[in-house]
């Protein structure tokens, strides 16, 4: 797992860095950049290209100096430095970095308060003005160039952090923000980096190891965490030998109407791929012969119209409710009547989730340790609207807490607050599992890991992390637009197989 930090914790994990390494802040910027660099060179082998560092006179400004020093030392020759004197301020790095450079033949400009930006020729601009330490929004001259530098529209190599983008915080549907093609970040992630405002400003970020000191980091404790490859891996249990369909759980799933009847067979087929023992789906009769003919592994309980179905609460290790239920009086009876008889954790989606924001009083009724897995509208309609995604996280951290249940937030970054208060950001996925049907395949899945004994938070992680992951086996090596959610679901045994392995 790794911690993501504010700035501010970012700092300081460079002051404890630099007294307990120990190692000079000169030669930690100097290994900052030294990591910029070789990643910089994977994206751009090609030595003639033409490249313009802009620089700023803090240390972000610091290390594009010691970047494009370092450059010309690997033979990039068309190479040229903009230091950016907006501020009367520089930071001893910065100094020390361009008293460094002054005896390199690499052409360099200083760009004064209130001037003209010189002509830019360069195909790549190295952006060194602003890092972490932004603590404002761009104005004046900076806000100025930025724009200058956006209508250009060159290929950005951002250093750090996007120049204009806060690290954390409500980022202004207003701000100007240098528009970066890469980031090249040190250590980890910045939050903003994973919430969807950072969208339109940044088209990749890669983070580079800058060896900042991993126990003072873990020991901040940071609320917000970034799951790993490794974390599932330790989450995942294997199957023994010698047991049986006993073993691993009877779900139920009460899902489907009529017109929705899809979504009530993706999801109890998600069920069985991710590994229930036995997988029963509660439906009108109308999609009973749909549903031996797709997944003829899932038994069915048929529901009558006005008519509370017969269930034996505990015969199921686990229920999962809502996808395409609909929202009519019968859906809310029957959430009402699952709520008011089973009493251990549930997983609540679509239009059940819909129901809950109708009928708040429910939400309270949640077993504990309960999940609940809405996209961003459905969210908004359960808690309330919000105008930014930081304030967004923190009600889910808020909500999570104070019912005592999982909030599965999903986005491309799909965001799990749990009842300690924590947000577990996700880090698989793409694009090409943006269609209808993908969440009831998500539902399925950490249905069948609750049946499989995994605690509710595991099987939100793991869940979440395999659903992605499988659509990024599906989707990425050959490029698809468009992965299908019943192959998700299909995939699933294989994407566990690797991880178990
Ligand atoms: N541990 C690490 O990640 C390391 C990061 N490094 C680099 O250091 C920068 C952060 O440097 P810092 O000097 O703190 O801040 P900046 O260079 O981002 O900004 C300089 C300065 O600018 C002022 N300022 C802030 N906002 C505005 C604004 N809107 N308009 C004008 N001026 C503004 C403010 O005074 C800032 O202090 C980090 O991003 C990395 O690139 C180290 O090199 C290695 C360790
Ligand atoms: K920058």
């Amino acid at each position: 797992m790794l911690p993501l930090l504010t700035a501010q914790q970012i700092h300081e994990a460079d002051a404890y860095t630099i007294s307990h390494e120990p190692v000079t802040s000169v030669n930690l910027m100097e290994r900052a950049s030294k990591a910029f660099v070789s990643r910089f060179m994977q994206h751009f082998p090609d030595k003639a290209q033409t490249i313009s560092a802009y620089c700023g006179s803090g240390n972000n400004g610091g290390d594009g100096l010691a970047i494009a020093r370092m450059l010309n030392e690997h033979g990039y020759r068309q190479l040229n430095v903009k230091v950016v004197r907006f501020s009367d301020k520089a930071t001893d790095d910065f100094n020390t970095n361009l008293h460094r450079f002054q005896h390199l033949s690499v052409p360099l400009l200083e760009i004064e308060k209130g001037g003209n930006f010189p002509p830019e020729d360069s195909a790549i601009i190295i952006d060194a003005l602003l890092g972490s330490g932004l603590n404002k929004p761009l104005s004046g001259d900076y806000e100025q160039l930025v724009k200058h530098l956006n209508q250009l529209e060159k290929t950005v190599v951002a250093v750090d952090v996007p120049t204009g983008l806060p690290t954390e915080g409500a980022v202004s549907k207003e701000a100007t923000i240098l528009k970066a093609k890469l980031v090249i970040t040190f250590q980890q992630p910045k939050i903003n980096f994973l919430l969807p405002e950072s969208g339109p400003h940044m088209e990749s970020w890669e983070a580079v190891d800058i060896g900042l000191d991993d126990t003072y980091l873990q020991s901040l404790n940071s609320p917000y965490q970034l799951i790993e490859k490794g974390d599932i891996k330790t989450i995942l249990k294997p199957r023994h030998k010698f047991s049986n369909k006993g073993t691993y759980g009877h779900a139920l799933l009460v899902a489907g109407q009529a017109k929705t009847m899809g979504a009530a067979l993706l999801c109890s087929s998600a069920c069985v791929y991710a590994g229930a023992g036995l997988t029963t789906v509660c439906i009108p009769e109308s999609g009973l012969t749909a549903l031996n003919s797709y997944q003829a592994e899932v038994m069915a309980i048929i529901r009558e119209q006005d008519q509370l179905p017969e269930i034996e609460w505990d015969k199921f290790s686990v229920i999962g409710v809502g996808p395409g239920l609909g929202k009519d009086d019968n859906a809310l009876a029957l959430l009402k009547n699952i709520l008011a008889n089973y009493h251990k954790p549930m997983i609540i989606d679509a239009d059940a989730l819909n129901l809950l924001a109708t009928h708040q009083e429910l939400l309270q009724q949640l077993p504990k340790g309960s999940i609940v897995t809405p996209h961003m509208k459905e969210f908004d309609r359960l808690f309330g609207e919000h105008d930014t995604w930081w304030n967004r996280l923190q009600t889910l951290k808020q909500k999570a807490q104070e019912l005592q249940i999982n909030i599965v937030l999903k986005n491309d970054y799909t965001i799990t607050g749990t009842p300690d208060g924590k947000l577990y950001f996700n880090s698989t996925s793409n694009a090409a599992m943006a269609s209808g049907g993908m969440g009831d395949i998500l539902t399925g899945i950490i249905t069948a890991l609750v049946a499989q004994k995994y605690t509710p938070e595991q099987a939100c992680l793991a869940g979440v992390y395999l659903h992605g992951k499988a659509g990024d086996v599906l989707a990425l090596p050959n490029q698809l637009h468009v992965v299908l959610p019943g192959q998700v679901a299909a995939k699933i045994p294989a994407v566990i197989a690797q991880l178990t392995a």
